[in-house]
């Protein structure tokens, strides 16, 4: 049986429950249950911290799990990303009140850092050879700067809206760009059929949730412009129409790009252009 961590709480745990249902699995029904076992897929979950999940996985009692990216890296577990799932995308990033420092990532010299990730700091800080104090607060580290506990804060940021609400800049570029991901035990046997077959459902979810199949008919001599307008994943399918010169083609397209591609098959010609949600698939 497949054990796999899943986050229990916080912006990781709804879509990663999301996913895991649309790839059919069985998930829990109520957020107090800590361990399912989903015996027709031979599935067993166990809903951990997100921020526990990376040591676990190091540990070898999990074969995988759901966490994201910059919590991995806190962590420093033995633990390595092997699929990015898309979902809870983030920036790390230092950021005060506006004056405190330059623009410069050299100011940070001296100064107190508050955060959460005290290993992404002390190991950026070590990497830049920037000697600073860090003090470690469980969260809502914005407010650290207000109440005096530091005068620079690295946290998530999304839309910004906190750091605005707390009359905070970002400093600097990014330290790193998060989102959710598959994460394994590093070394841990690659071509485990268990494994690889959960990540093909998880891929066939990303693909639905990123393509739609785009049909349309179109006169002959303009099937080679049509085709290049959809390529598909690697070969759109041309099929007969009953009436002479007409053909019928058949591709996925990404759903952000299908709105402009159906308007430039219509301007060369094409007709009975429709699109269709893709459920699940197997590439
Ligand atoms: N506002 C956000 N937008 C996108 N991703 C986020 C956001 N806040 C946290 N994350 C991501 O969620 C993960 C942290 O999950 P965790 O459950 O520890 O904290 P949380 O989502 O902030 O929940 P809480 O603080 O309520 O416990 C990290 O990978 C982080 O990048
Ligand atoms: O840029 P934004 O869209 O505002 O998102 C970023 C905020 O979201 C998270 O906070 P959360 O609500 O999880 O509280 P926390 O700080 O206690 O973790 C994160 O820690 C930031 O504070
Ligand atoms: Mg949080």
């Amino acid at each position: 049986m497949l054990r796999i961590a899943v986050p229990n709480k916080g912006s990781l745990s709804g879509p990663a429950a999301d996913m895991l249902h649309e790839a059919g699995y069985q998930q829990r029904r109520e957020s107090k249950e800590l361990r399912i076992v989903d015996p027709v897929n031979e599935v067993e979950f166990f809903y951990l911290r997100p921020r526990d999940i990376a040591i676990y996985v190091a540990s070898g009692q999990l074969d995988i799990g759901i966490t994201g990216r910059d919590l991995l890296i806190d962590s420093g577990a033995d633990a390595e990303e092997i699929l990015p799932l898309g979902f809870a995308r983030s920036t790390f990033r230092f950021a005060t009140k506006p004056g405190t420092v330059g623009g410069d990532l050299a100011d940070l010299k001296g100064k107190t850092i508050a955060t959460s990730y005290e290993g992404i700091v002390a190991k950026y800080l070590a990497d830049h050879g920037i000697d600073a104090s860090v003090v470690h607060l469980d969260g809502a580290v914005e407010t650290a700067i207000q109440l005096g506990v530091a005068q620079v804060i690295a946290d998530v940021v999304e839309t910004g809206t906190s750091l605005r609400n707390a009359g905070l800049e970002v400093v600097g570029e990014p330290i790193m760009k998060s989102e959710a991901a598959v994460i394994r035990r590093t070394g841990a046997e690659p071509d485990d059929p268990k494994v690889q077959q959960f990540l093909r459902r998880l891929q066939g979810v990303l693909v639905a949730r990123t393509y739609v199949m785009m049909d349309y008919d179109c006169r002959v001599e303009q099937l080679e412009k049509a085709v290049a307008l959809t390529p598909g994943l690697e070969s759109p399918t041309v099929s007969p129409l009953h009436n002479e010169g007409w053909v019928a083609v058949r591709a996925m397209v990404p759903a952000r790009e299908a709105q402009r591609i159906m308007d430039d098959l219509y301007d060369i010609g094409a007709r009975a252009i429709l699109t269709t949600a893709i459920h699940a698939c197997r590439l």
